[in-house]
C-alpha cells in the first residue's frame, strides 16, 4: 500500500459502483431465488448443503424453544449483562425516533391526519457467513419492537454444525424475536419474500449481508419491502496531523476484518501520517485472527489518500460517501455542518467505529456502497407504514368544490368533477 495523491483515476476507483453493476453475480442470485420460489424448501437444504456445507433436512430449518433454552445455559454471564446494556442503549435511541399517529381538526370542522402503523410481520436477516452478529440481532430487532411490530422472523446461516452461535439465539430471545430459521444468503432472503411450506412469507425485510445478500434483498423488493442496501462494510476516516496512526490502523481493520470486500480509506493532508499508518497497519495485521480477510480487503479496496486540505478531505467523504465517517480532527463538532453522505459520523478520537457497532445506541445497520446519498440508517420508521385520513366536512366541501373539479377538468376526468358536484346538485334538487 502507497499514499496516493487525489486524483480524478482514484477518485472513480474509491467510489463504489451500484449494487447490480456485476452481471454475474447478479444472475446467480437470481437462479437461487427463483429455485426456491419454485421448489420451496427442497431447494433451500440444497442450497444450504451447498453454500454452507451442512444437512438440515433431519431436523428442519426452524430454531426450537429448547435450542434457545440451551443457548442461555451456553453464554456467559458478561456476555448476558452486555448484550442487555447495549439493548437498553439502543432501545433508548430508538424511542426517540417514534412518531405517533395525529388527527388534525380545522375550524370548518374537518379533520385532516395520519394513521402511523406498525408492519404486521417482518423478515430481519443476520449475517453469519464468516462471522455470527448477535449486535445485529439486536440492531434489526429493537427498532421493530419500538414500532409495535408483532412478528418479527429472523433468518441467519447455520454453521457447519448445523446450529446457530448461542450468543445470535440468546440475543434473539432477549430482543423479542418471535421466529429463527437456519437459512442465509440469498436462499434466505427468498424464503422470507416467497415463504416457503412452513414459513408464512413477510411484508418488509431488514438487514446487513454479503453481496449475495443484498442482491437478493435488491431483486425481492416490489415483492416485499426492503430497508436499504447495506452491504460489506465501509470505513472512511478524515483525520488531520493530530491523528495517532496506531488508532487509525486499529479502526480501519475493525472494518476491513468484516469481508474481503470490505473497503477502508484513510485521508488526511498528512503524508507522514498516512505513512505511519500505512506501516501500522501491516503491523497490526500480523496478530490479528481474521488477517487473512483483513488483509484481502486493505489491499483491494483499502486506500491512503493524500489531499491538499481538510476541505478537500471532507469534499472527498461526501462524494464517495462512505457507511462509516470518522472525523479524528482537532474540532470535528466545526465540520459537522458539512457532512452530507455518509451512514454515521463518529466524532473525535474517543468514538471509533465499534463504539456505534455494538453500544452507544443509534443502529448499526448502514447504507453501502455510495448509497448513503439517498438512505438513511435502519429506524423505527422504516418499521412502520403510513395511512393518510381525510375527513372533509360539508362546509368545506362546499368551499372547495368549484376548485376541485375544475383541476379535475383540466386533467379530462370528468366523472372526478362530477364525484364532488353530485352532492350538491342533489342537495339543490332537494330544497
Ligand atoms: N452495512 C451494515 O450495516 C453491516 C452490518 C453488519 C455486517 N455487514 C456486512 O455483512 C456481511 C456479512 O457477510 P458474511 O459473508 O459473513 O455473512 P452473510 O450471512 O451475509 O452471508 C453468508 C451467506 O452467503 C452465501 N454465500 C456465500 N458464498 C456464496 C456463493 N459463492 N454463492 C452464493 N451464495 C454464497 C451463503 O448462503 C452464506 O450462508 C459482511 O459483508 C459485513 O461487512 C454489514
Ligand atoms: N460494522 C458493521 C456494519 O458495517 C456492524 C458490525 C456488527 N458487528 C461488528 N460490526
Ligand atoms: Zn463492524
Amino acid at each position: 500500500m502507497k499514499v496516493e495523491k487525489l486524483t480524478d483515476l482514484n477518485l472513480q476507483r474509491l467510489t463504489r459502483k451500484s449494487y447490480g453493476e456485476d452481471e454475474v453475480l447478479e444472475q446467480r442470485v437470481t437462479a437461487i431465488l427463483k429455485r426456491v420460489r419454485d421448489e420451496g424448501e427442497d431447494a433451500i437444504y440444497q442450497l444450504t448443503e451447498e453454500f454452507d456445507h451442512v444437512s438440515l433436512r433431519q431436523n428442519g430449518l426452524r430454531v426450537s424453544d429448547e435450542e434457545i433454552q440451551v443457548a442461555y445455559q451456553e453464554v456467559s454471564e458478561d456476555f448476558l449483562q452486555a448484550l442487555r446494556t447495549a439493548k437498553a442503549n439502543i432501545l433508548r435511541y430508538h424511542e426517540k425516533q417514534k412518531r405517533i399517529s395525529w388527527l388534525e381538526p380545522d375550524s370548518d370542522g374537518s379533520i385532516l391526519g395520519q394513521l402511523l402503523l406498525p408492519l404486521k410481520r417482518v423478515g430481519i436477516y443476520v449475517p453469519g457467513g464468516t462471522a455470527s452478529y448477535p449486535s445485529s440481532v439486536l440492531m434489526n430487532a429493537l427498532p421493530a419492537i419500538v414500532a409495535g411490530v408483532r412478528e418479527i422472523v429472523m433468518v441467519s446461516p447455520p454453521r457447519v454444525d448445523g446450529t446457530l452461535l448461542p450468543e445470535v439465539l440468546v440475543a434473539a430471545a432477549e430482543a423479542g424475536v418471535t421466529e429463527v430459521y437456519k437459512v442465509g444468503g440469498a436462499q434466505g432472503i427468498a424464503a422470507l419474500a416467497y415463504g416457503t411450506e412452513n414459513l408464512f412469507p413477510v411484508d418488509k425485510i431488514t438487514g446487513p449481508g454479503n453481496i449475495y445478500v443484498t442482491l437478493a434483498k435488491k431483486q425481492v423488493f416490489g415483492t416485499v419491502d426492503i430497508d436499504m442496501l447495506a452491504g460489506p462494510s465501509e470505513i472512511l476516516i478524515l483525520v488531520d496531523e493530530s491523528g495517532c496512526p496506531e488508532e487509525l490502523a486499529a479502526d480501519l481493520l475493525s472494518q476491513a476484518e468484516h469481508d474481503r470486500l470490505a473497503s477502508a480509506i484513510l485521508v488526511s493532508p498528512s503524508r507522514e501520517l498516512l505513512e505511519q499508518t500505512i506501516v501500522a497497519v501491516e503491523r497490526q495485521l500480523e496478530s490479528l485472527p481474521r488477517a487473512e480477510i483483513a488483509r484481502a480487503s486493505w489491499e483491494t479496496y483499502g486506500a491512503a489518500i493524500l489531499v491538499s486540505d481538510l476541505q478537500e478531505g471532507m469534499d472527498l467523504a461526501n462524494k464517495i460517501a462512505p457507511e462509516h465517517f470518522e472525523l479524528v480532527v482537532k474540532d470535528p463538532y466545526s465540520w459537522l455542518g458539512q457532512v452530507r453522505n455518509v451512514g454515521a459520523v463518529f466524532l473525535g478520537r474517543y468514538s471509533p467505529e465499534p463504539v456505534g457497532d455494538y453500544f452507544a445506541g443509534p443502529n448499526h445497520v448502514l447504507p453501502t456502497g455510495g448509497s448513503a446519498r439517498f438512505y438513511s440508517p435502519l429506524n423505527v420508521d422504516m418499521f412502520m407504514k403510513k395511512v393518510s385520513v381525510i375527513g372533509y366536512s360539508e362546509a368545506a366541501l362546499k368551499r372547495d368544490a368549484k376548485q376541485i373539479a375544475l383541476l379535475a377538468r383540466s386533467e379530462g376526468l370528468e366523472a372526478h368533477a362530477r364525484a364532488v358536484e353530485v352532492r350538491f346538485r342533489e342537495k339543490e334538487g332537494e330544497n
